[in-house]
């Protein structure tokens, strides 16, 4: 049975990054995809805004919806400071396997909580089943139609408060277009957009934040 290309590129990360160096897991994944396989991680040029925006917000709990090989993982965890933690949610339970060894050699798991499932059910259990208050930060890189579906549920769940901020990738390609719209028309949020390129590629895209200005919304009169 011939190998993935997720497995081909876990591969290449075991014989060409250093374990317990997350910034030589996160380069090597890059070389590998720039150079010989193209994948949908968020890369490096995408990926500096997502450091940027969580070394501003330095938060404790974080969510991402959308694991992958755990590229994104990595880079976020490796920004977490000490007792904060990355809850990420993978659908794909061969994904989720090769993203636990990537996290793993790149010495963050003691800081990522991988969990496997769709977001629709996993969202409505962070409180209970793991012990979740609110959300500082969510990287949202998952199905790009339930962006907004999963927007309306943490706020449900009220997982966000006043202050908690979104980020969301591939606005453009493959884009969003529910969600931005979604988004930019609700006074709960205030937006910021980052243009940027798709993922090794010369192709134009961009980031969505949007910061929430009121958590739990106690219903007025
Ligand atoms: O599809 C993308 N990502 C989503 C992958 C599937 C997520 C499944 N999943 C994970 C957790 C989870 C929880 N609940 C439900 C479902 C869940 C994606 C695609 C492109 C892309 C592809 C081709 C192309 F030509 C150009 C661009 C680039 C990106 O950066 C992307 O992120
Ligand atoms: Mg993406």
């Amino acid at each position: 049975m011939n190998q993935s290309k997720e497995q081909r590129i876990l591969n290449y990360v075991l014989q060409n990054a250093v374990r317990g160096d997350p910034c030589s897991v996160i380069d090597a994944i890059d070389t590998y995809c720039s150079q010989k396989e193209w994948a949908m991680n968020v890369g490096n040029e995408k990926g500096l805004i997502l450091d940027k925006t969580v070394e501003e917000i330095n938060p404790s709990v974080a969510l991402e919806l959308g694991t992958y090989c755990g590229y994104s993982a990595v880079r976020i965890a490796r920004l977490l400071k000490a007792g904060a933690r990355l809850l990420t949610v993978e659908f794909n339970p061969e994904f989720a396997a090769i993203a636990k060894q990537m996290i793993e050699f790149a010495g963050v798991q003691d800081k990522v909580t991988l969990i496997e499932g769709p977001s629709e059910e996993i969202i409505p259990q962070l409180k209970k089943k793991y012990e979740v208050d609110t959300l500082d930060f969510v990287f949202v890189d998952h199905w790009k139609d339930r962006y907004t579906p999963d927007t309306i549920l943490l706020q449900e769940c009220s997982l966000l408060r006043k202050g908690s901020v979104l980020l969301a990738d591939n606005i453009i390609v493959p884009g969003a277009p529910e969600f931005v719209n979604y988004i930019r028309n609700n006074p709960r949020f205030q937006c910021t957009n980052y243009p940027s390129h798709l993922e090794y590629m010369k192709v134009q895209d961009a980031m969505k934040k949007a910061c929430t200005l009121q958590g739990e919304h106690i219903r007025s009169t």
